[in-house]
């Protein structure tokens, strides 16, 4: 459902995206991985409309989206998380949810002058529905408190509250196990797969093998701006070259 084609961006002299094709199924639990600066978070760019490609295509659904800023891809149910989480601090838990964009164009000016009790129904049914994501992602009980007190847990469960309101086809998930405590973890985890059991796909960018081997299939590795290789997590671990990326990777 969301194709990529030929896709490339350079930034100076360097390759960041180099001619990357592949295929993310709207069934699927795709991870992206590989080594420092092999070009995922660019990857991730580019699908979720902050960065343009210099070369190639990309289709939602079948409809060519390359180009389409943030927020139209948002609409069209491409929702993103960010490796570091970034809610408004000083707003409420609940508030964060109520800010996501929530766009109609031409309806917000008429409601308003016209028919102000349907704005208020609006309202109302963004705050029942934030008050329920924040129940299933745990934290309810924080509702009211301000954003700044969450720990980087919690921020990556707020982050996953955001994307849904926006009622997402996919969602690109970067990094959600980083700095997270195991009992989080393991609430994340199950509330990515119960997403998933409602039809939504996920491409997760994930440094955690665990994670990466516990919940997704395929497994894309990149390295130096390239597809490497795509396969089961068994199987992309035991491909000498994905060993021989890593291996140059390190210090
Ligand atoms: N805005 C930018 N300007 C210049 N170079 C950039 C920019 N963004 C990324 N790069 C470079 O592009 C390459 C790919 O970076 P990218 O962040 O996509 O890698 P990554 O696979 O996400 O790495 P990591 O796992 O460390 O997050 C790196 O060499 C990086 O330094």
């Amino acid at each position: 459902m969301l194709e990529v084609r030929d896709i490339a961006v350079t930034f100076g002299a360097l390759k960041a995206v180099d001619g990357v094709s592949l295929n993310f199924a709207s069934t699927a639990i795709t991870a992206l991985i590989g080594p420092n600066g092999a070009g995922k978070t660019t990857l991730f760019n580019l699908l979720a409309g902050t960065l343009k490609p210099q070369a190639g295509e990309i289709r939602l659904a079948g409809e060519r989206v390359d180009g389409l800023p943030a927020h139209a891809m948002f609409h069209r149910g491409l929702a993103r998380t960010f490796q570091i989480p970034r809610p408004f601090g000083e707003l409420s838990v609940l508030e964060n949810l109520m800010v996501v964009p929530d766009e109609r164009p031409g309806e917000r000016f008429y409601d308003n002058w016209i028919v102000p009790g349907r704005v208020r129904r609006r309202e109302l049914a963004l705050r029942e529905r934030a008050r329920e994501l924040l129940d299933f992602v745990t934290l309810g009980a924080l509702a009211d408190q301000p954003a700044r007190i969450l720990s980087g847990g919690q921020q990556k469960l707020l982050e996953l509250a955001r994307v849904l309101m926006g009622d997402p086809k996919m969602i690109l998930l970067d990094e959600p196990a980083a700095g997270v405590n195991p009992a989080l973890l393991q609430v994340i985890v199950e509330r990515i797969q119960d997403i998933h059991r409602r039809g939504i796909g996920f491409v997760i960018i994930e440094h955690n093998i665990d994670l990466v081997t516990r919940i997704c299939d395929p497994v894309v590795v990149m390295a130096q701006g390239r597809v490497l290789t795509t396969g089961d997590a068994a199987t992309v671990r035991s491909d000498p070259r994905v060993i021989d990326a890593y291996l140059g990777d390190a210090p």
